[in-house]
Formats: C-alpha cells, sequence, structure tokens
C-alpha cells in the first residue's frame, strides 16, 4: 500500500484544466459499441481503471477493441455476436461494468462468471440480478445472488414492467439493456430521475427508447449500428477542482469541457446555493451529451440542506461536498443518500471517520450525515480506503490543512477514475 505525502497549507489554485472523460459514457460507449453492427470509434475515452476493465471484459466475449489512450475502436459484433467468455469477466472494481454487462448477457443464450475485487464482493446485486431473472435469466451467486462470484446463462427473454425500489442509473440500464433483446416491451419506473445517459445512447446508436415522466421504455429486438462517440469530460472528476478553487484562498481554475448533462448537474445548483462564484459557459454545438467550460473562483459559503430528487445528481459528489461544507458558515444537512452505504465503500462512514481525524465536525445519520462548519483543517494520515473518490477528496481536505504534513494511504485507488489527478493538480500550484 502506497502512503502519498499530500500537499497542504495552500494559497492561491491558479490555472485551466481539462477534466478527463466522462467515465458513465466511456463505459457505455464500448458496451452499445461492441453489441452494434459496424466501427465505433470513441474520442476522449477515460483510460481510467473502471473502463479498462469494461474493455477487457468485451475483449474476453470475442470483440476486437484497440485502445491507445483516450482514442479506442471498436469493432462492434453485434447482440448476437458475443460469444461465450472461456475465462472469468474480472471487473475490478467497477459497479457499472458488472451490473450494466449482466443486462447484456442476460439475453445472451451462453454461460459467463463475474468476479471483481474486494470491493465488488461487497455491493449489492440483486437489484440487477431480480429483475433479469423476472426477464427469464438464470442466475446464481454467492448469498442468495448478492454478491459475486456470479453466474449467469441467458437468453429467451421477456420484457417486464418493473419500478426500481431504488434511484439506480445502472439498474435502469441493466434492464434497458436486457429488454432490447426481449420479446416485447420493457419498462422501467423510476423512484427519482437517475443520469440518462444509457437513453441517449440508444439514439445515438440508432435504437429507439421513449421516456414519459420517469417512465421509460424500450422494445426487444432492435439492431444498432456503429457511432462516433465524442465523451465529454467527467463533472464527477471535476467536482474535485470546482470544490478546491472554491474554497482555497484567492484561487481561479477554469475547467474546460465539462458534461453538462442535467441529470449530472446537481454538483452545479449545490455550489450555487452554497454561495460559490461559478460561471458556466455551454457550448452551442449540438451534441449528443451536452458540454462546457466551468470557471470557479473563491467566495464564502454558507450551509444548506441537500435531499430527494438533487440526490441521484450528485451521488457521487456527496464526499467532496462533505468536504465544502465543513468550510461553510453554518450547518450542512445530506439527507435521502442512504444509497452512499454500498458504493466502492460505505461513503457516509469512510467519509465522516476520515474528515474527523483533520478535525471536522461531522456526523454520520441513518441516510446521510450533518456537517457544522466552518472548521481549520489538520494535517493527518488518512486513507482512501480503497475507494478513489475518497482519495481525491482528502487529497483536496489536506490543501488547506495546517500543523503536521499529511499522507494519504492507498492513494493508487484513485486510478480508476482519474489517474493524472495528482499532476493536474500540482499543474495548478
Ligand atoms: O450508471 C452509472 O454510470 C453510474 C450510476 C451511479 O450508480 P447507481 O446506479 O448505483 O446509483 C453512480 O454512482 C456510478 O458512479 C455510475
Ligand atoms: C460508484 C461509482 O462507480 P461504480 O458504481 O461504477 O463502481 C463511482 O465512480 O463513484
Amino acid at each position: 500500500m502506497k502512503a502519498t505525502k499530500l500537499n497542504s497549507n495552500r494559497v492561491s489554485l491558479q490555472g485551466t484544466i481539462q477534466v478527463p472523460g466522462d467515465k458513465s459514457i466511456s463505459h457505455r460507449a464500448v458496451m452499445f459499441g461492441s453489441v452494434a453492427q459496424g466501427t465505433t470509434t470513441v474520442e476522449n475515452f477515460l483510460p481510467g481503471e473502471d473502463c479498462l476493465s469494461t474493455i477487457a471484459c468485451f475483449q474476453k466475449l470475442g470483440v476486437s477493441i484497440e485502445q491507445e489512450g483516450s482514442s479506442v475502436t471498436i469493432e462492434g459484433v453485434g447482440f448476437e455476436g458475443l460469444q461465450e467468455p472461456m475465462e472469468v469477466l474480472d471487473v475490478g472494481n467497477s459497479g457499472t461494468t458488472i451490473r450494466l454487462l449482466m443486462g447484456i448477457l442476460a439475453g445472451r443464450p451462453f454461460h459467463a462468471v463475474f468476479t471483481g475485487d474486494e470491493s465488488i464482493a461487497k455491493r449489492p446485486m440483486t437489484r440487477v440480478t431480480v429483475p433479469l431473472a423476472q426477464m427469464g435469466a438464470r442466475i446464481s451467486g454467492r448469498k442468495d445472488g448478492e454478491f459475486t462470484p456470479i453466474s449467469i446463462s441467458g437468453g429467451g427473454l421477456k420484457g417486464i414492467h418493473y419500478p426500481l425500489p431504488v434511484a439506480s442509473a445502472q439498474v435502469k440500464s441493466s434492464i434497458l439493456l436486457a429488454g432490447l433483446q426481449a420479446e416485447g416491451t420493457t419498462t422501467v419506473v423510476e423512484p427519482e430521475k437517475t443520469r440518462d445517459h444509457t437513453e441517449r445512447m440508444i439514439k445515438m446508436f440508432g435504437g429507439s427508447v421513449s421516456s414519459e415522466g420517469n417512465e421509460i421504455s424500450v422494445q426487444g429486438g432492435q439492431k444498432l449500428a456503429a457511432a462516433r462517440v465524442m465523451v465529454p469530460g467527467d463533472i464527477s472528476s471535476a467536482a474535485f477542482f470546482l470544490a478546491a478553487g472554491a474554497i482555497v484562498p484567492g484561487s481561479r481554475i477554469k475547467l474546460l469541457n465539462v458534461g453538462l448533462n442535467p441529470t449530472r448537474t446537481g454538483i452545479l445548483d449545490a455550489l450555487q446555493e452554497m454561495g460559490a462564484d461559478i460561471e458556466v459557459l455551454p457550448y452551442e454545438t449540438e451534441n449528443a451529451e451536452p458540454a462546457g467550460d466551468i470557471i470557479v473562483q473563491t467566495s464564502d459559503l454558507k450551509g444548506i440542506t441537500i435531499e430527494g430528487e438533487l440526490i441521484p445528481r450528485l451521488i457521487d459528489e456527496i464526499p467532496i461536498i462533505a468536504l465544502l461544507a465543513t468550510q461553510a458558515e453554518g450547518r450542512t444537512l445530506i439527507k435521502d443518500a442512504a444509497e452512499l452505504k454500498v458504493k466502492e465503500t460505505n461513503r457516509i462512514d469512510t467519509v465522516v471517520k476520515e474528515l474527523s481525524k483533520m478535525g471536522a465536525e461531522i456526523e454520520a445519520t441513518e441516510d446521510g450525515m450533518v456537517i457544522h462548519g466552518k472548521t481549520s483543517l489538520r494535517g493527518s494520515t488518512v486513507s482512501s480506503h480503497g475507494d478513489h473518490r475518497i482519495g481525491m477528496m482528502l487529497a483536496v481536505a489536506a490543501l488547506l490543512a495546517r500543523g503536521e504534513d499529511s499522507y494519504l494511504e492507498n492513494s493508487e485507488a484513485i486510478a480508476v477514475s482519474y489517474p493524472a489527478f495528482f499532476e493536474h493538480l500540482e499543474s495548478l500550484f
């Protein structure tokens, strides 16, 4: 395990950053490119470990994929062209890979086995295996199908009408990907709107999907055609620099080509409500996924309440919002966010534990956390617990820390979504 010395006691972050490609869209580009007919090209692909796991899984399913940095070429084989894998499919640390790929393989008439790392082995899978089994897939896994290793034998699916028990884009996407291969119509009903990259990508690859309110439907038997995918920058990665620019005194940071899909921009709404000085400059060009530049400058922040429909729109940004709240006047309350307990770590516990070590006044609740600001942070040895977002949040927290040096244990986890994170951060010094 690597402990990295973190930069601390900084003033004035200045500069321009092009954050890497969006993780959710990069995964989906590889998946859709593989199950479409023809050659798909992907630009600004995120070469992070999670997306590389997705490529490796599709290669084991017989798809020819070439990746060089952020450019990917996929020789699509159609759903029917996927081949039974001779080896176990290893999804590494990636929840998106396993849940979406289960939806694809639920429709294929062969056997496949999934495994992943220690964190994946603790993440709940019946949220996808139950609806996929209802559609007709035969799935078994450890603890009644809840955990990896999981095996799946697919084919012969029938469409379902399925109200989602949790607001999850991964579950929605998994069922829709199975639905594209099922007999009849498949409808998913979301309790809250979640990221809609899958729906946008079905259309981009020539398929059809209909959305009415929170109900999303696809017809089975659709054939998809190759596309050129331009992946915008990941707003979930940009969030660490938006936060750093807002709280490190005297800063001004410009972020280029950040994805601005409204199902993902909850962080901008939260920052604005806290009083952050951010300017969003959307691009005029037509693209399936909107994007633009964002400028952030330091300002005074105040505590807010974050709940309800906003939660799925900023779910992965809650660790960094917790840090922002330590620098805001008054109380910040985060509720309706019990989903945080089943991410790469239990993000309620890991955020509270690690920020407390640095002197934050933060408490866990049943479905979120309460943070009292404004507090000064002190240097400490902290841990990512193997969770990329916790690691990056702590590296930003350390920028404000006084006193002894800060060290981050298990910093290598950051490569899951942002291999160049430290390089980009240091370019602002
Ligand atoms: O669909 C996706 O790409 C994702 C959906 C979210 O997970 P859930 O669907 O579990 O909420 C999010 O936390 C994850 O980082 C990526
Ligand atoms: C939860 C995340 O990803 P995944 O579910 O794909 O592991 C994340 O990136 O914060």
